[in-house]
């Protein structure tokens, strides 16, 4: 994969992704408390007793009393894994993981991999359907032809919750949601289009009914395998196949693709030449979905077909068909109405929930605040996976058309209030990163990493630029290529390093610095040494010369010291107050607290400023801030010596006349808890509130770092804002993962 042109990680990397901290993608969460002895009566023996008994009296209740609800199983016997072939069921389980964990994060279903050892059909068939009770649907995934189709045929008889094979069903949904969007935008009318497909497996027999079933005509479809084209009369040709089979004088991809208006890759790598796309019709609709590596790359195809719209599988090149965009939206509109299968009328559902959400404009928002202007045009004739609309827009079709066809067993009553709760189920933070590294990407900025010498920030810098973010400008001394070329970067000479010992740049830098500091007490030649020796003041000099246009720093230094040094160089911006915010990010909610690293004892007037900003900054990651004061004393209860500051703040903003919603002083739990502030008819906060501004750096920092090292939720930060350039001081602790994400918010300016 390393020698790919677009790739945006090394092989070490993704081993290191996969192996780092805890093996693997998943790990399983209690969701009730498990603390005390009582918690332990209830969950297990003897107070497990009682669901039990209810579920062998109703086993409807099981969807009340257990995770069946909401639990999909991801099944595969690793016989087509991607398009890697039959590799075996172990080496699926990554694949399989990978698919678990999207259906997390993509529609907050719960799922595990079960990776199971045969390739007997009626093994694997028993197997799963022996699995009913614990699941409330089932994906199949990464399973050959034609023993997929047998396979899930027989399990959809069988089985009374959903059995859907992704690769057929997934990859058909979100091939025709694209075919749709493709024809449109080149004045084609599906039942006039020519369809040459590639690889005639699971997928691709899938894609050719789902597309036929919306109005392609069966003789205008050329299905090819590895043996050519499909014909009638073909030898070697099974019953799933021959039903495509046309009569036609072609018998190679090369003659189906002449004239084809489009073609569909469910193949493997690199089956398609430049050759072949140059006599495909005018304007050529090209989906090469193979994963990891495309039929064709788009460069090649765009090359030989300017006039092309180009899709495939990935996530690093535009249009992304892939059948993420599909399975966890589709299994949570599902379960949602306990369909019992799903059907065609949901897929097609689907698939045009899909196209028309791509023919919307992205939330004007979401677009400005990252610089992605996604429109609907050959780039962009899907949403990509992140788009957070798709979780309302796709379940919800889905859920309405399992009701309408007859298969919602608990049909929805309110579709307005089901939308909302959909959207209130994912936290918008995630979509919100997943736009900020789109952004990055779009616009890369040139990020420096002061501390060049350290591994993890090596490790950092490489994967920010392969990934395509920016470009990272390093500082260190003379072995920081060989460091790189130890971690197995191959071409470390391209890596750019400033070395103060051997930089050009230091004469400008010591004019720079010297002019800032002369009437502060520095001599020229304190002023030589710091930038010779000190590599916070290099690195923010060189910020301040404009060779970088955004800073990280921290990993060498207690945040303290390295604040003293960066600030030496870098002024706080006029009007602003500089200060940090840690972001606590859960599966559904998060909240920023401030300030977590500086000012000791804010005035009003600084608590006021930190909660703007911060409130600005909650706005830039998508949250409408609610913002409290908080405190030991909820108004006023009880009185206390250190109140005044909090409630000159409140008034601070009221003068204001801010645009967010604040309240104080409150306790946490007040602030947190709808049940508590419910107590408080009077206050001004409509919900629990998001941004919590700390009374002091005592409690905050201790607070925050509390949260970091014993906290459930992941933590972001702490972010360093009001300084009038962009840099970031990470955790001495830092992971490479948590530096990336720190160096885009810096050059995204969502961190400022
Ligand atoms: N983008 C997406 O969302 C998805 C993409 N895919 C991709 O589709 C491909 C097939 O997956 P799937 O259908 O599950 O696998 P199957 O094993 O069921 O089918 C593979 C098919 O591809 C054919 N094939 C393999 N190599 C070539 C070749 N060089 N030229 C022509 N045909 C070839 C095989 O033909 P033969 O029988 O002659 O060997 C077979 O018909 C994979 O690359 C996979 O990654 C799959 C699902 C989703
Ligand atoms: C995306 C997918 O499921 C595959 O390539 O197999
Ligand atoms: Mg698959």
């Amino acid at each position: 994969m390393a020698e790919e042109k677009s790739v945006q990680f090394s092989d070490r990397e993704a081993l290191l992704f996969h192996s780092e901290g805890r093996p693997g993608k998943i790990e399983i969460v209690a969701s009730k408390p498990m603390a005390t002895q009582r918690d332990l009566a209830l969950a297990y023996s003897p107070g497990v007793a009682v669901p039990v008994q209810a579920i062998a009296d109703d086993p409807a209740t099981a969807y009340d009393y257990t995770t069946k609800g909401n639990l999909v199983a991801v099944i595969s016997n690793g016989t087509a894994i991607l398009g890697m072939g039959n590799l075996g069921a172990l080496a699926s389980k990554p694949v399989m993981e990978g698919k678990a964990v999207l259906f997390k994060r993509f529609a907050d279903v719960d799922s595990i991999d079960l990776e199971v050892k045969t390739e007997d059909v009626d093994a694997f068939i028993n197997c799963v359907e022996l699995l009913e009770p614990s699941f409330g649907g089932i994906n199949l995934e990464d399973i050959k032809a034609p023993e997929c189709f047998i396979i899930e045929q027989t399990l959809r008889e069988r089985m009374n919750i959903p059995v859907f094979h992704d690769d057929q069903h997934g990859t058909a949904i979100i091939t025709a949601a694209g075919l749709i969007n493709a024809c449109l935008l080149t004045g084609r009318r599906l039942d006039e289009v020519k369809v040459a497909v590639n690889g005639a497996g699971a997928a691709a027999i899938a894609c050719t009914a789902l597309i036929k079933a919306m109005g392609v005509r069966n003789e205008n479809v050329i299905l090819c395998d590895r043996s050519g084209v499909i014909y009638q009369g073909r030898e070697k040709v099974n019953q799933w196949q021959s039903a495509h089979a046309v009569k036609t004088d072609k018998r190679t991809l090369t003659e189906a693709l002449e004239g084809a208006d489009v073609f569909l890759g469910l193949s493997a790598a690199g089956a398609v030449t430049p050759e072949m796309v140059k006599n495909m019709a005018k304007a050529p609709i090209i989906f090469a979905m193979a994963n990891p590596v495309p039929e064709i790359l788009p460069e090649l195809a765009k090359e030989a077909r300017p006039d092309a719209i180009i899709a495939t599988g990935r996530s690093d090149y535009p249009n992304q068909v892939n059948n993420v965009l599909g399975f966890p939206f589709i299994f949570r509109g599902a379960l949602d109405v306990r369909a019992t299968e799903i059907n065609e009328e949901m897929k097609i559902a689907a698939a045009q929930a899909i196209a028309e959400l791509a023919r919307e404009q992205v939330p004007e928002e979401v677009a400005a605040a990252y610089g992605v202007r996604h429109s609907f045009g050959p780039d962009y004739i899907i949403p990509a996976p992140f788009d957070p609309r798709l979780m309302e827009v796709v379940p919800a079709a889905v859920a309405k058309a399992a009701m309408d066809s007859g298969f919602a067993t608990k049909p929805i009553l309110d579709m307005a209030a089901y939308r909302q709760q959909l959207r209130a189920r994912l936290n918008p933070t995630t979509s919100v990163l997943t736009l900020a590294y789109e952004g990055a990407r779009a616009q890369p900025k040139r990020v420096l990493f002061a501390e060049g010498e350290e591994e993890v920030v090596l490790r950092a810098a490489v994967a920010f630029r392969e990934g395509g973010y920016g470009t990272p400008v390093l500082v260190g001394r003379d072995d920081v290529h060989d460091r790189l070329r130890a971690l197995g970067v191959k071409d470390v000479e391209s890596y750019e390093v400033h070395n103060s010992r051997t930089s050009t740049l230091v004469p400008r830098m010591v004019d720079f610095l010297y002019n800032r500091l002369q009437r502060r007490g520095y001599l020229r030649r304190d002023v030589e040494r710091m930038i010779n020796q000190d590599r916070n003041t290099f690195g923010a000099t060189m910020l301040q010369l404009g060779e970088a246009d955004a800073m990280i720093t921290g990993i060498t230094r207690t945040y303290a010291q390295t604040m003293r040094e960066v600030r030496r160089v870098i002024n706080i911006e006029p009007g602003r107050t500089a200060f940090g915010i840690h972001v606590m990010v859960g599966q559904s909610h998060t909240v920023f607290m401030a300030d977590t690293t500086i000012n000791e004892r804010p005035t009003a007037e600084e608590l006021a400023d930190i909660a703007e900003q911060t409130a600005a900054v909650a706005r830039r990651m998508g949250h409408e801030p609610r913002v409290a004061f908080l405190s030991y004393s909820t108004f006023g209860n009880p009185e206390g010596r250190w109140l005044e500051n909090l409630r000159a703040a409140v008034g601070v903003l009221d003068q204001r006349q801010v645009s967010f919603e604040y309240e104080g002083e409150m306790a946490p739990d007040v602030a947190l808890n709808p049940k508590q502030l419910a107590n408080y008819p009077f206050s001004r906060l409509s919900g629990p509130a998001n941004v919590l501004i700390m009374p002091g750096l005592q409690s905050a920092n201790i607070s925050a770092k509390l949260l970091r090292e014993l906290g459930g939720d992941a933590v972001i930060g702490p972010m360093l804002v009001g300084m009038e350039k962009p840099v970031q001081i990470a955790p001495m602790t830092s992971t490479a993962s948590e530096l990336v994400t720190l160096a885009v918010l810096a050059a995204g300016g969502i961190a400022r």
